[in-house]
């Protein structure tokens, strides 16, 4: 089914509306908002009706509800409003069952990006430099978005970008001749740390620093034997970061780097001369194009005949059309970078290139205060690990103090882990800058995926003891308010991916499960307090089962959703 119960409501009181009014449904439909909860689900305002009919508002909202009759809506005039509401039934089953029905691919809408192609850039780290904020913030980001576009039927080739080309290559080259360990040469780390050394000690030796040019001049030139050991750390620098995207259950279509475009880029250059044109401005080549005051240049090669980062993206933008025919292209890249896309994508217009509007920057903000035990972050491994280890001691205490079943307290902590990192980073506003708080993204309460993880195993823990999900059930019976509401919280997920999908806002998906996860807590626990009972009543099978029917799709909405954020979701903990 590839509309949402929402949508379909929406569409229903939206067409009943253009009939009273003699206007297509297709001109009322983008003015059905939602409601106020407290006079109903939907809501159409009529001021803009008033001078053509010359009757004030409230008269004609009265007159418009009159005359409605929609099946499983209830309508009525609430001042200068026609609102209506969705009635108990067949509403309620009708979300219940929808959710049921599709299981984990409830949000999934396999239609609606049929035959259409999304090319993702994503996650994109540098080889043997220190990881950033930035590349973990993509890391979480374009997976999400990945998932989401996947779920909604588009064809998606995730490309991890590798920054594989570079001097700083020749900075761990010779930097490894003076402070590597011969017996870590296969150990990412270790390659880091001699980055690190040898970045700062060309900073400080000049003729070192020209050892380390002379060194990826060696690579520009093709020379074997620097070939061969670009290769080595480029192996070594992969391994390791495939260790964590394994970790994280990320699988992209596609790990390539910037140097898939060595020496293609001078046939580049000689295209973008044919249109906008090419000049020199002191030796280095740079794109001719009228630039707005203040805007600096497009440069694709340096003074020394290098090349550079935005002649390597030009290539790759023209390669990746041609190999995937996208219909968008996006690149999840910080916020830092927004001028550089700017550049690259005006200038694939001036080329001439009809596509170089389905190219997107997606741009996020900064992570402020992410830093380890061990220090300063230089690997997602080492974030990954510490939440780990922060959630193992109170998985292990809980175990001690007989809450929380586990055979492999190690396997339950480091999905919590997980959870608390990516949930922490992906609640946010892609845009905005927010501070890392380790007590705040592995607290079990609060806005955070530890918490959504427990609702999610309580979820189904009530369903295990209740002796698994019901069969058949009766909606009918599930008319308390709390009821209403959460059905309300589950009925959203469809139309929220599409959303967050057609935003790139991961953080929809992972509010609406907090407001998911508090309607089910709020069902859960008013007015008992022996919590269980709530759900599990004594003594009437059948409100038991409809109670049963309403936690199954609660469930089912949570797992499904914290899976789009590409969270793992334990069935206890
Ligand atoms: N096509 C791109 N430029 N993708 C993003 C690459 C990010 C780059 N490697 C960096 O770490 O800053």
């Amino acid at each position: 089914m590839s509309t949402s119960v929402y949508s379909r409501y929406r569409a229903a009181f939206a067409q009943a509306l253009a009939g009273a009014l003699g206007v297509p449904a297709a001109d009322i439909e983008p003015q059905v908002k939602p409601a106020d909860p407290a006079h109903g689900d939907l809501s159409f305002a009529t001021f803009p009706l008033a001078k053509a009919q010359k009757k004030a508002p409230p008269a004609i909202a009265a007159q418009l509800a009159q005359a409605l009759q929609v099946p499983g809506l209830e309508v009525k005039a609430v001042g200068p409003y026609v609102n209506a509401r969705f009635l108990p039934l067949p509403f309620t089953q009708e979300v219940i069952d929808g959710v049921r029905l599709a299981g984990l691919a409830y949000g999934s809408d396999a239609e609606d990006g049929k035959g259409k192609t999304v090319v993702i850039d994503y996650s994109s780290p540098n080889i043997a430099k220190p990881i950033g904020f930035h590349h973990i913030r993509t890391t979480f980001l374009g997976h999400c978005i990945a998932n989401l576009y996947r779920a909604l039927g588009w064809r998606v080739e995730g490309v991890n970008y590798l920054g594989d080309w570079g001097k700083q290559f020749g900075l761990v080259a010779v930097g490894f001749q003076e402070f590597g360990k011969e017996e870590l040469r296969e150990d990412m780390a270790h390659l880091v740390q001699v980055y690190v050394q040898a970045n700062k000690r060309a900073g400080e030796d000049p003729a070192f620093d020209e050892k380390a040019r002379e060194f990826f001049r060696r690579m520009e030139a093709g020379d074997a034997e620097a070939m061969k050991l670009w290769n080595q750390f480029r192996e070594t620098s992969l391994k390791g970061f495939k260790r964590v995207y394994a970790r994280m259950g990320i699988d992209f279509e596609h790990i390539e780097g910037e140097s898939r475009y060595q020496g293609k880029m001078d046939a580049v250059i000689e295209q973008i001369a044919k249109k906008p044109g090419v000049k020199e401005s002191q030796g280095a080549i740079i794109v001719d194009m009228p630039y707005a005051d203040g805007e600096p240049p497009v440069l694709l090669k340096k003074n020394d005949g290098s090349t550079l980062y935005a002649t390597r993206d030009l290539a790759a933008a023209e390669d990746r059309h041609a190999r995937f025919n996208f219909d968008k292209s996006l690149y999840v890249v910080a916020q830092d970078q927004a001028l550089h896309f700017r550049q690259v994508f005006r200038t694939l217009t001036e080329m001439g290139q009809p596509w170089a509007d389905k190219c997107v920057h997606v741009p996020f903000g900064r992570i402020h205060g992410m830093s380890t035990r061990k220090g300063q972050v230089v690997e997602l491994d080492q974030v990954l690990d510490e939440a780990k280890e922060r959630v193992l001691q109170r998985v292990k205490e809980n175990v001690a103090q007989g809450n929380l079943e586990t055979t492999d307290a190690e396997a339950l902590a480091e999905q919590i882990g997980l959870g608390a990192i990516v949930f922490g980073d992906l609640k946010h506003n892609r845009a905005s800058d927010y501070t890392f708080d380790w007590d705040e993204v592995t607290s079990l309460e609060g806005h955070t995926g530890p918490y959504l993880q427990y609702a999610h195993a309580r979820s189904a823990n009530v369903l295990r003891k209740g002796g698994g999900v019901p069969s058949a059930y009766d909606p009918s019976l599930l008319t308390l308010p709390e009821e209403q509401a959460l059905v309300r919280e589950l009925m959203r997920l469809p139309d929220t991916v599409k959303a967050a999908a057609e935003q790139y806002e991961p953080s929809l998906v992972a509010r609406l499960l907090l407001d998911v996860a508090a309607a089910y807590s709020r069902y859960y626990t008013a007015g008992n307090k022996d919590r269980d009972k709530r759900i599990l009543v004594e003594g009437n099978d059948a409100v038991r089962a409809a109670r049963l029917a309403l936690t199954d799709a609660t469930r089912i909405t949570l797992a499904a959703g914290l899976t789009l954020l590409g969270i793992p979701t334990p069935e206890n903990m």
